[in-house]
């Protein structure tokens, strides 16, 4: 679905052939398959068992090593040093990186750019949400935001969920909030949702009401001074 881009980019540097000019949203179920996103749940799982928020919302980040520790976060790579490689194998980066590049392929041929010409992008990061009540800040999830507003780098957004709206959880579902009316995404695993970081595409996720909520955010930017690499073991 296409939507008259804000004018958000025009305070940053614009990249020919990825810079947004068509912006939008779509939705698809058929580029990660439920078994993938399982395969992928699996990684979220075994990580995120290792820290925990207090609160409702824990974060993975497998770049950076951001893992949610009680009220604040700690290095995952620094904490476990070479232990790591019992916790992770070259299978699951493999995965991952496989599917990340397919994520952004799919975002390429939508918006009619260059995936080359797209940079992964920090923060990208594993999340575990569940009814516990919020104890910091960063365990609110649910505030209505831009991501472009809220993480700077960000042009293309991309969610892959890992768990089942209504099976594996309630509440949780994400929605867009346009001006006429709300549009909302139903968490499945394997659903791959995606959208340009404007404010054109200004969401929310509900509150999780019970049992466990798993995705991934995946950002892209088209700046490669804001570029990341994919992650590796050890
Ligand atoms: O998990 C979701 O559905 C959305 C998360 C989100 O909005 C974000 O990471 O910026
Ligand atoms: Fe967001």
């Amino acid at each position: 679905m296409e939507i008259p881009c804000s004018e958000d980019y025009d305070s940053h540097k614009r990249f020919a052939g990825c810079t947004p000019r068509k912006c939008g949203r779509g939705v698809t179920d058929a580029v990660i398959t439920r078994e993938e996103a399982e395969r992928i749940r699996r990684i979220a799982e075994r990580g995120l068992s290792l820290g925990g928020s207090d609160g409702g919302a824990s974060i993975l980040d497998l770049h950076s090593g951001a893992l949610s520790l009680g009220k604040h976060f700690v290095n995952l790579y620094r904490y476990f040093g070479d232990k790591i490689q019992d916790i992770f194998t070259e299978e699951d980066f493999a995965l991952y990186r496989d599917v990340r590049q397919r994520i952004q392929q799919r975002i390429a041929q939508v918006f009619g750019i260059s995936p080359s010409a797209m940079y992964l992008t920090k923060p990208t990061f594993f999340s575990r949400m569940n009814s516990t009540g919020a104890k910091t800040a960063h365990d609110e999830y649910w505030h209505p935001h831009v991501d472009k507003v809220t993480y700077g780098s960000f042009d293309y957004t991309s969610l892959l969920y890992l768990s089942d709206y209504s099976k594996d959880f309630g509440g949780g579902r994400f929605v867009f909030m346009d001006a006429d009316s709300n549009k909302t995404v139903e968490p499945r695993a394997g659903r791959v949702s995606f959208f340009t970081s404007g404010s054109e595409n200004l969401h929310r996720v509900e509150k999780v009401q019970w049992g466990t909520r798993f995705a991934v955010t995946i950002s892209f930017s088209c700046d490669p001074a804001h570029g990341i690499a994919d992650p590796l073991l050890g």
